[in-house]
């Protein structure tokens, strides 16, 4: 091999191995965990991508699958960790590893195989990369965020569950197709648990700065006319509905979560619907995770919006974080 280069070319200097400026590490090769990776590729924002399963063979087939796409990518290295010790000095940790909802199962119901889980991935993460930020999304992912910050010790700004912003997603892309004008273009925010208690800001949904209610549609009925209460309803039901016709989800998750790497690692400070303690904030006293529209950078989660709500808003953010409380108060860690 090293005749063969010899040969090929002169060497005027050796090839520089330069320090990684963003290694991922992506736990959980499944359904979720490859959308993320591969969504993460094609934005080519990583110039390191590690995967960590404890299924040796699936982990060595996804691996090399991508590694044969090198030609098409932007990533110098993606490869698969065998233990924990080769996802050192990561920047972004991702987590989706664990068990999924079956056909009637909600989010909720998975906690304790998840937190299971949770408790064999998050110390060695920590341990390997103490600086970095970790991206929680195995569900019940609010609940999971606040186990892996228990868990990893980390600052609050460096434990960022992916929460609502793939509901905020579904909301803009539902309210798009209704209003014919691209979910670019359609504002608003889904906030509190990511599962059956959302909330939808409805006060401040708009487009180009018009908020929808100044136009009318601001009594229960109205909106039910306008079939925008059926937006979010649809909105929680997306998760069950795709599961039922497919088994599991992820393209949009996947997608969801390359957009939240890139504004962390690449400093954006984008504003995004993702899970952080809101211990303190709109009335909540318990300390639990869910979420509000945050600034994203590289430290994590730089800002959490002082958003305006109407006063049934705030009440139902606050039995959103009454119901993950309820469930999260009987763990133990
Ligand atoms: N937050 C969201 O918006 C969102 C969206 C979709 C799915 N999810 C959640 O993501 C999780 C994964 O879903 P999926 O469809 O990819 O499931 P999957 O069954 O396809 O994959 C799970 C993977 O986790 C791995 N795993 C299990 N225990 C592990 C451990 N201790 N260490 C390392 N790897 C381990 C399994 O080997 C498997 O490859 C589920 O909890 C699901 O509910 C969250
Ligand atoms: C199941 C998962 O949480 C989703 O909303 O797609």
């Amino acid at each position: 091999m090293a005749v063969l280069r010899e040969r090929l070319l002169l060497e005027v200097t050796p090839v520089m191995v330069p320090e990684t400026k963003a290694k991922v590490t992506v736990v959980g090769v499944g359904q979720v965990g490859m959308a993320c990776a591969f969504s993460i590729l094609q934005l080519s924002i990583a110039d390191d991508v590690t995967l960590i399963d404890t299924m040796e063979d699936k982990l060595r087939g996804e691996v090399l699958d991508l590694q044969h796409g090198s030609l098409f990518l932007k990533t110098a290295k993606i490869r698969a960790a065998k233990d924990y010790s080769e996802t050192a000095n990561s920047k972004l940790c991702i987590i989706t590893a664990g068990v999924r909802q079956r056909e009637g199962e909600s989010r909720l119901d998975l906690v304790h195989r998840n937190v299971e889980v949770f408790k064999q991935i998050v110390p060695q993460l920590a341990r390997h990369s103490p600086d970095a930020v970790l991206l929680v999304v195995s569900n019940p992912v609010d609940i999971l965020t606040y186990v892996a910050w228990k868990l990893s010790g980390f600052p609050r700004e460096r434990v960022i569950g992916s929460g609502t912003n793939l509901d905020s997603a579904r909301f803009r892309f539902l309210l798009a197709e209704k209003l014919k004008i691209s979910p670019s273009s359609v504002h608003g925010h889904i906030i509190g648990e990511h599962g059956d208690s959302s909330v939808a800001v409805w006060s401040g949904a708009n487009v180009a700065g018009v908020r929808l209610q100044s136009l009318g549609p601001d009594t229960k009925a109205q909106q039910d006319s306008e079939g925008l209460l059926e937006i979010h309803r649809k909105v929680v039901d997306s998760a069950y509905e795709v599961i039922r016709l497919k088994g599991y989800t992820s393209w949009a998750i996947g997608l969801s979560v390359s957009n939240l790497a890139q504004s962390i690692l690449k400093n954006l400070r984008t504003v995004q619907a993702v899970s952080t303690l809101v211990q303190g904030l709109h009335g909540i006293s318990e300390e639990v995770f869910l979420s509000l529209p945050c600034v994203l950078g590289s430290a994590g989660v730089c800002g959490v919006l002082n958003q305006p709500l109407k006063e049934a808003e705030t009440q139902r953010l606050q039995r959103s974080a009454q119901t993950l409380w309820n469930v999260q108060r009987k763990l133990t860690l």
